[in-house]
């Protein structure tokens, strides 16, 4: 059997079974106590989700986008910048079209302003400048708004919630949807961040969330999972639909990955006030986000900020042949040996390769992290901080748990292995993303691929033709050769 098929079999079942199997990440599923435990001995009803066992479910993926954005939250402390245009339609377009570019001309009360700048934010972010305007204006608008994640999204409409709360009415008026009860957590964290210096109370509606029967709820703002949030404001009444001001929908890419919370969503969007500010958010607009987006948010304005195109123009590829992982691996020390590498960031096709090679590469002397499948998400966020620190060296991953990780720093990316779909297939898109650059961060890089066999020689080729960009061979037992690459 080639390495590649090899390789190729254990990474789709590692991709389908084990690599979010053991995080904490299931969503409100995972929470959800024994009935006896929850208080209310509500049945599951609005809870139902489909059955995993035929191979990878849509929970699977919901798994996999909520990890992926937990990771990115977890992993980032500033704006995510971009150079692109925002693109705004608004309802009306006659109306004039506002955008700011600081917080004071937003008029906000001044205990919000104070928690704005408690959290070091000086002036709004590009996304901010025009979404924050049209949230706040009188009458209330509707707004779907798609940009990268990192471009201050949540930061957005947390400020619209609290500067439309009135705390005085000791009542729920804002509705916050997540996917997953650790992204509401996140959310959480900044909506007391922000409003620490306002008098605004915040419940979570999450499975396990004990409360009396018949109680209503006096928190200002609740943020939860959709179906919980459904039970909340229905067969529980706890929450009274008709007094909610504002309804986001946060992360709507990873919420419809999820039939069911698709529905949720729907069902208590029909409950709300025809006058309630509806806001959905979502870092991709792909055509079933839209759809989705459409049913949700009545009359919308849009707002979308194109994430800055990766080039491989200021990328020097390369590929070495070899006939084994342990040729692979002499091929890697000996690049090693002849070229100084400050950071690399190296990408293998399964777990397994991954430890065998970060053991292999510890053995050797060098600062190896490994980032991989079985760590929690919290860990593997400390591993990438870490190594964003540079207090390590060698980043080893696969694929599946490095994806949509920018670790911007990183001038060397090989290829252990190089990447394809799960049908064995060129994953072009996953090539440029772990050695493109964005314009801004436009500084020279170096890509080395590892080929063993035919099949992954084909891959290479229809890799080189997909982006029209040589990929010249490198003799790695050549020193001189190795030398002159880094030049
Ligand atoms: N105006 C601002 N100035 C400085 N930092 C900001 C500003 N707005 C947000 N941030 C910070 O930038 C980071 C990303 O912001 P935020 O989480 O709001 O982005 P996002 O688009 O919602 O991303 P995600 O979809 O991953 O949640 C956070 O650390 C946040 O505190």
């Amino acid at each position: 059997m080639a390495t590649d098929s090899w390789a190729l079999a254990v990474d789709e079942q590692e991709a389908a079974a084990e690599t979010f199997g053991k995080l904490n990440l299931k969503g409100e599923k995972a929470e959800k106590p024994k009935p006896e435990s929850n208080g209310t001995e509500e049945p599951e009803s609005a809870e139902q989700i489909p059955s995993k066992d035929g191979g990878k479910s849509e929970d699977d993926d919901k798994e996999d986008k909520a990890a992926q954005s937990l990771l990115n939250k977890l992993i980032r402390n500033n704006l995510v910048s971009n150079t692109n245009q925002v693109e705004v339609l608004q309802r009306d377009p006659n109306s004039p079209l506002y955008s700011v570019k600081s917080f004071e001309e937003l008029r906000l009360k001044p205990e919000l302003l104070k928690g704005v700048y408690a959290m070091g934010f000086n002036r709004p972010s590009k996304i901010q400048e025009n979404a924050l305007p049209m949230m706040l204006a009188e009458p209330s608008q509707n707004l779907i708004a798609q940009s990268q994640s990192g471009t201050g999204k949540t930061a957005a409409f947390v400020l619209a919630m609290l500067s439309r709360v009135d705390p005085a009415n000791k009542y729920p008026q804002c509705l916050c949807l997540s996917p997953t009860y650790e992204l509401a957590l996140q959310t959480g964290k900044v909506i007391e961040q922000m409003g620490q210096f306002s008098n605004i109370k915040l419940a979570y509606a999450v499975r396990g969330k004990k409360l009396e029967r018949g109680q209503k709820i006096p928190e200002h703002i609740v943020i939860g999972t959709p179906g919980t949030v459904l039970d909340w404001c229905s067969k529980l009444r706890f929450i009274d639909p008709k007094k909610i001001k504002v309804f986001v929908l946060d992360e709507a890419d990873v919420m419809i990955a999820t039939q069911g919370h698709q529905d949720q969503s729907i069902r208590i969007q029909k409950m709300l006030p025809r006058d309630c500010q509806m806001l959905l958010f979502s870092a991709t607009f792909e055509e079933s986000v839209w759809r989705f987006a459409q049913k949700v948010v009545p009359e919308p304005n849009i707002i979308k900020l194109k994430r800055e195109e990766e080039t491989l123009d200021t990328i020097k590829q390369y590929y070495v042949e070899c006939h084994s992982r342990e040729d692979k691996f002499r091929a890697l020390c000996n690049i090693y040996g002849s070229i100084t590498i400050a950071q690399a960031m190296i990408f293998c096709h399964t777990r397994k390769t991954a430890s065998w090679l970060a053991g292999e590469l510890y053995k050797e002397g060098h600062q190896v992290a490994l980032l991989s499948g079985e760590m929690m998400v919290e860990q593997r966020a400390a591993v990438i901080d870490r190594f964003r620190e540079g207090k390590e060296k060698v980043l080893v991953t696969t694929n599946v748990c490095a994806r949509g990780i920018d670790v911007e720093q990183v001038s060397v990316v090989i290829n252990f292995d190089l990447p394809v779909d799960k049908d064995g297939n060129p994953d072009n898109e996953t090539y440029l993303h772990r050695i493109g650059r964005t314009g801004r961060f436009g500084k020279r890089g170096l890509a080395i691929n590892m080929v063993d066999g035919d099949h992954s020689m084909q891959i290479l080729q229809r890799i080189q033709q997909h982006f029209s960009k040589k990929i010249a061979q490198l003799d790695t037992d050549d020193m001189d050769e190795i030398e002159k690459i880094s030049k």
